[in-house]
C-alpha cells in the first residue's frame, strides 16, 4: 500500500507486489519463487491473480478470456473483477499485515485495454480512481521480452486464449504502454529483462526482494 492517511499501522507494513508483462514474458514462472523468498523472510503471503482471485472474479475471468465483447465492456469487467478482488482478498490481507503477490493488476488494464486496444487512458484513469483511489502496488515487477521471444514461448507452452490470439502489433502496443508506465512511475516499477536464463532472473529477483 502506498501513502493513505486512512491506512492502519498494520497495513503500512504489509506490501502489495504485482507481476506484469505481455503474455509469454515469463512472469507466472517466477511467482512461486518470489512467494517462497518472502515466506522465508517471515512474511505470510497471499498469492492471487487478475482477472480472478475471487469466486466471482474467476467467473468473470472465464468470460473475459474466451468471449468477445465491446472494448469498454471488457475494461469495465476487468475493473468489476478488481473491485471484488480488492474488497474480498487484497484489502483484508493487507489489513491483517499479510503481503500480497498478484499476477497482474491495474497496469495490465492500461497496457492491454489502453495500449493494445486503444481505449482512452482517461477512461481507465477514471475507473482506477473509482475502484482504488488510495491503493497502488508497492512494487511492480515488469517482465520484459521482445515480442518474438514471448510468442515462441507461448506457441511451445499452451493453447492461446482470446488475448494470446492477438496479432504482433497488439502486443507491441501493450508492451510499449507497460514500458511507458514503468518510466512514469519509476519508484514502484522494476523492469526485468526476461530474455535470459531463469536462474539469472531469479538472482536479480532475490536482490530486489532483499532490498524490500
Ligand atoms: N527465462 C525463460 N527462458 C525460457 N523459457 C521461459 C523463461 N521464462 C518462462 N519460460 C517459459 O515460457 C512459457 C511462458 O511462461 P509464463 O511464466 O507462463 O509466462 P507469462 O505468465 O508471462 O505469460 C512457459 O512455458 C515457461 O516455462
Ligand atoms: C488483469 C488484466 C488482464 N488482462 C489480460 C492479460 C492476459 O492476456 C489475460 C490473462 O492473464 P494471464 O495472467 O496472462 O493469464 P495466463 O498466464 O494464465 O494466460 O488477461 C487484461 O487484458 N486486462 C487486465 O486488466
Amino acid at each position: 500500500m502506498n501513502q493513505s492517511n486512512k491506512l492502519s499501522k498494520t497495513m503500512k507494513t504489509a506490501k502489495l507486489i504485482t507481476f506484469e508483462g505481455i503474455d509469454g514474458a515469463g512472469k507466472s514462472t517466477h511467482i512461486p519463487f518470489v512467494v517462497s523468498l518472502l515466506e522465508t523472510a517471515g512474511h505470510t503471503v497471499v498469492s492471487t491473480r487478475e482477472p480472478g482471485g475471487t469466486e466471482l472474479g474467476e467467473q468473470l475471468r472465464a468470460l473475459l478470456l474466451h468471449q468477445s465483447m465491446h472494448l469498454e465492456t471488457e475494461a469495465l469487467l476487468m475493473f468489476a473483477a478488481r473491485r471484488e478482488h480488492i474488497a474480498q482478498v487484497i484489502a483484508p490481507a493487507l489489513e491483517r499485515g499479510d503481503w500480497v503477490v498478484s499476477d497482474r493488476f491495474t497496469d495490465a488494464s492500461f497496457a492491454y485495454q489502453g495500449g493494445g486496444r486503444k481505449l482512452a487512458l482517461a477512461k481507465l484513469e477514471a475507473l482506477e480512481k473509482w475502484v482504488h483511489p488510495d491503493l497502488q502496488p508497492d512494487l511492480t515487477l515488469l517482465f520484459d521480452v521482445p515480442l518474438e521471444v514471448a510468442r515462441s514461448r507461448l506457441d511451445a507452452a499452451r493453447d492461446p486464449d482470446k488475448f494470446e490470439q492477438e496479432k504482433a502489433d497488439f502486443f507491441a502496443n501493450t508492451r510499449a504502454e507497460y514500458l511507458r508506465r514503468a518510466a512514469e512511475f519509476p519508484a514502484r516499477f522494476r523492469v526485468i529483462n526476461s530474455n535470459r536464463p531463469i536462474e539469472e532472473i531469479q538472482a536479480e529477483l532475490s536482490g530486489i526482494v532483499q532490498s524490500l
